[in-house]
Parts: C-alpha cells; sequence; structure tokens
C-alpha cells in the first residue's frame, strides 16, 4: 500500500477480493477501519459479461451452455464454474460480515452506475466523508460508446470513455439458459437485498 499523507484516502482496486475467502481477514489485520466499496450487477449479466471477456482472450472455450449446466436436461447449474459462483453475492458477504460490519461496506449498483453516475458516484462520494464534488456536470453520455464519459479526464481537456475492454457486445444466449439463472440466483438475490437493505431490481 503506497503512504498516505494527512488528508489523503489511499484506494485500491482488485475486483477478485469480493470472492476471495481469505480477503477479509487479512484486510481486518491490516486495518479494521478500512472502508469497502463493491460494484455489484445482475448476476445473470455479470457470468455473461465474464464468459464474453473469457471469450475475448480464449476464443476456443466451451459453449456458454455447456459450461452453465452440470445437467443440461434436469437444468442443474454447475455451481464449480466461478463465472457463476461470483454472483452469488449473498454468500460473499456474509463472509465479509465475520470481520467488518455493514455500515463499513458500500455496494454500488453496477446498473445505476451506467444509468445515473452521478448519482451512484454521490453515494461513494457520501460513504467516504468526502464533499460531493463529482456530479452531473462531470459526465456526457456517449452515443457511439453507448456508456456515460467523462468530459474530461483528469489532468487534461479532453473527454474520456472507459476502454474497449469495458462495454463489449455480449453473446446470444437462449432466453431458456437466460431463465434458467434467473430462477437460480432469485433466492440468492432476495437474501442480498436483505442484507444489504436496498433493493438492486435484478428480479423484475
Ligand atoms: N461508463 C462505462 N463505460 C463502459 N463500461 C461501463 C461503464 N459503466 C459501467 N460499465 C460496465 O463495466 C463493465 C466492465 O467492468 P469490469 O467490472 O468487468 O471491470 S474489471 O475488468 O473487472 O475491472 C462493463 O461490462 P460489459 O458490458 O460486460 O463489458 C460495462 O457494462
Amino acid at each position: 500500500m503506497p503512504k498516505t499523507l494527512e488528508g489523503q484516502i489511499t484506494m485500491e482496486k482488485t475486483p477478485s477480493y469480493f470472492v476471495t475467502r481469505e480477503a477479509p481477514a487479512r484486510i481486518s489485520a491490516m486495518s479494521r477501519e478500512t472502508k469497502l466499496i463493491v460494484v455489484v450487477r445482475d448476476p445473470v449479466t455479470r457470468v455473461i459479461s465474464d464468459y464474453t471477456q473469457t471469450l475475448s482472450k480464449r476464443p476456443d472455450i466451451p459453449s456458454f451452455e455447456s459450461l452453465t449446466f452440470k445437467n443440461r436436461t434436469t437444468g442443474l447449474i454447475d455451481t464449480s464454474w466461478s463465472a457463476i459462483q461470483i454472483g452469488i453475492y449473498a454468500k460473499h458477504l456474509d463472509n465479509w460480515l465475520q470481520y467488518f460490519p455493514m455500515d463499513q461496506i458500500l455496494f454500488v449498483s453496477g446498473e445505476r452506475l451506467i444509468s445515473d453516475p452521478a448519482g451512484e458516484l454521490g453515494r461513494v462520494q457520501d460513504f467516504l466523508g468526502l464533499k460531493r464534488i463529482i456530479t452531473d456536470k462531470h459526465f456526457y453520455f456517449n452515443q457511439t460508446k453507448g456508456f456515460p464519459c467523462l468530459k474530461k479526464a483528469e489532468g487534461s481537456s479532453k473527454p474520456h470513455c472507459l476502454g474497449k475492454t469495458k462495454g463489449r457486445t455480449h453473446p446470444n444466449i437462449n432466453p431458456e439458459v437466460v431463465q434458467r439463472l434467473r430462477d437460480f440466483y432469485r433466492p440468492f438475490n432476495m437474501k442480498f437485498y436483505q442484507m444489504t437493505g436496498r433493493f438492486f431490481g435484478w428480479d423484475d
């Protein structure tokens, strides 16, 4: 971790921490005051996004369907596939709650981060005890990218969108497979809404 001066906050981003069993104990041993921020999105879209990313690196991987099911006929989901595991947010959160109180953890909605980036970042700034410096006027919607982008990148006067690896087109997945995944995740999502006190709206 880099040294932090008075008035500065050190931030570190590692997506895999949230799903790593040993991470809460290790972070808590370093500092029990650490604030934790996790961006979560609909676990069904997440697993498709995860697959899309792997496919872009290794085009020869098996089909989405064959990775999803342990048994296609019975519809049994292969929970040993890490892409499926990661979306069981309630289970991972349980592990963090052994070491950190809920008020030290902020869950950011991945969907709202796209539809209302300033609103979601407002919550982040409040959580970190910062003045709301980042507001609506920092963003514009880029039609070509299909996502919000920054009007000015830090230290530059030019607009800035996230790179090509963020916001890839997902492959079409058989709607029956999507439905089966929805059914699989629903109870875990309900538990997660209850635990966080926030309704993320993934099960409409
Ligand atoms: N503003 C903006 N621009 C582009 N993309 C955006 C934005 N906000 C959120 N997203 C979503 O971020 C998803 C990629 O982030 P990841 O969590 O996969 O990143 S990381 O690789 O784990 O760091 C990426 O997922 P995919 O759409 O599946 O590529 C985006 O949907």
